[in-house]
Order: structure tokens, then sequence, then C-alpha cells
């Protein structure tokens, strides 16, 4: 029971919570001001606990970037390319998301894996291509309303951990976001027993897999956070944070999520 007491506070301390804005395809130019404004707080006690990155479009990452300058807030890509250049119209390469001033990239979003029918196997080729432009492969992972009615979401959000996250895995490297599909954009919301139960599995996916650095590898929620359940949800065992959709597109209901990290 010690052991088991001093670990969970070390884990604790060692797993700074991410609160990351994923805004899908939402943003023009005239958005900057939001991004601007997420940055300046960042000057004040909320970067001393929780790490912020924002996703924005391909098509602001650049701007995105310069804007933050040499703040706190991180800037990330929605999606990469498995490869880092050629003959791929209208993709987006990790390299050129770093070249860009990106230091994340979401890979394997449930919204990909749907519209462009991505699988484990891409998915986790594209992390690897992250790794090798040297971002932070954030992992989505997620079972859908009816893997949840029947029962099935360990079995499957077990099954695209595995198969999604590539050997070579490390805290630094890695970040896995379980988005139930079913809570993603509807305002409906698992209870925090059931992200809880979710996250736990997880955990024991990766320290089965890397050991003790599963430990310390951040597992965020994401689906339907809101400024008014981020407490709650954020709260629950094993989340480090949140991969917020819609409500990363204001800041202050962005800020107001971060402010909610235990
Ligand atoms: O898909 C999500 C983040 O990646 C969640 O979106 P919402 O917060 O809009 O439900």
């Amino acid at each position: 029971m010690a052991n088991f007491t001093l670990e969970m506070l070390m884990t604790a301390a060692v797993r700074r919570p991410l609160v990351a804005g994923n805004w899908k395809m939402n943003g023009l130019k005239a958005s900057i001001g939001e991004i601007e404004a997420i940055a300046r707080a960042c000057d004040d006690s909320i970067s001393a606990r929780v790490d912020l990155l924002i996703c924005p479009p391909a098509t602001l990452v650049a701007l995105a970037a310069d804007s933050v300058g040499t703040s706190q807030l991180a800037i990330g890509g929605q999606d990469c390319h498995v490869k880092a250049s050629g003959a791929h119209t209208g993709d987006v390469s990790a390299e050129m998301l770093a070249d860009a001033g990106a230091t994340m990239v979401i890979v394997g979003h449930s919204e990909r894996r749907a519209d462009h029918n991505e699988s484990d196997a891409i998915v986790r080729a594209k992390a690897e291509a992250a790794w090798r432009s040297g971002l932070t492969a954030i992992v989505c992972v997620g079972e859908s309303e009816a893997q949840r009615k029947a029962g099935e979401h360990l079995d499957v959000v077990g099954g695209q951990v595995t198969a999604s996250i590539p050997d070579g895995a490390t805290p630094t490297n890695l970040v896995v976001a379980y988005e139930p599909i079913w809570a993603i954009g509807t305002g409906l919301v698992p209870t925090p027993e059931d992200v809880a139960e979710v996250h736990s599995l997880v955990r024991a996916v990766l320290v089965e897999r890397f050991g003790e650095a599963g430990q310390a590898m951040r597992i965020l929620y994401g689906g339907s956070v809101k400024p008014d359940n981020a407490a709650a949800l954020l709260g629950a065992a094993n989340v480090d944070g949140a991969l917020v959709g819609g409500a990363s597109l204001k800041a202050t209901d962005f800020l107001a999520i971060a402010r909610a990290c235990p």
C-alpha cells in the first residue's frame, strides 16, 4: 500500500497536464487574435502548471507560431502525411509543420479515420513521420456509439492503442488522446467514472509495453469538454489534460478549461 501511494505521488508529479485545442476546419487569419489572447494569458499562473497547445488549420500554423512568439503557448498541426515530401497533392508533411513552427501534431483523429479511411497502421506511420521531424505525436483513439453500447469500448480502445502507437514511444514524443466518437461535438459526455475506466486501460496498455515510461505518458480526454464540465473530467484518474474542439475556438472558454486543471 505504501509503495502504491508513493508511485501515485511520483506519477502525479511527472505528468504535467496538457490542454490542447483542435480547431478542426475552422479559423481564418482574422481568428489569430484568439490565439494571441491565449498566448498572453500563458504568461500568468496557467503556464506554471499546465502546458497549452492550439492546433489551428494548416493554413494558420506559420502565422500562429509567429504570433505566439516566445510565449508558452505551443502550436501544432492536425494531421501529417506519412512522407516528408513528394507527389501528394493537398497533403501536409510533418517536416512542413515543423518548418512552420509546430512542435506537435494530432494523428488518427476519428474524423480523419472516418473521412480519409485511416487505419491504425496509417496512424502509426504518421506518428513515426511526426517523430522523424521532431514533433510530438498526439495519437487519438476512441470507440463509436455502437461499440460503446455493445460493451466493446475497452477492447476497441486497447486495440487502437496497441496498433496505432509505434515502438519507441516516450513521454516526450507521445501523447494519447481518448476521444469517444459519440461525445465529439454532441454535448454528450461520459461520466468521470467512465472516462477513468478507459484511461486506466490505456495506462495499463502503455505500462505493459513501455514499462515505467508508460506511467509518465500523458493521456488526454476529448469530447464535448466545456468550461462547466472540465473540472470533473480533468479530475478523473489518469486524465492528464484535454483535447478540446469547439470550446477551443474562444480564448476565454479555452483558458477556463485550462484553469480547471486540478
Ligand atoms: O474532437 C475533438 C477534439 O479533437 C472534440 O471536439 P468537441 O470538443 O467539439 O466535442
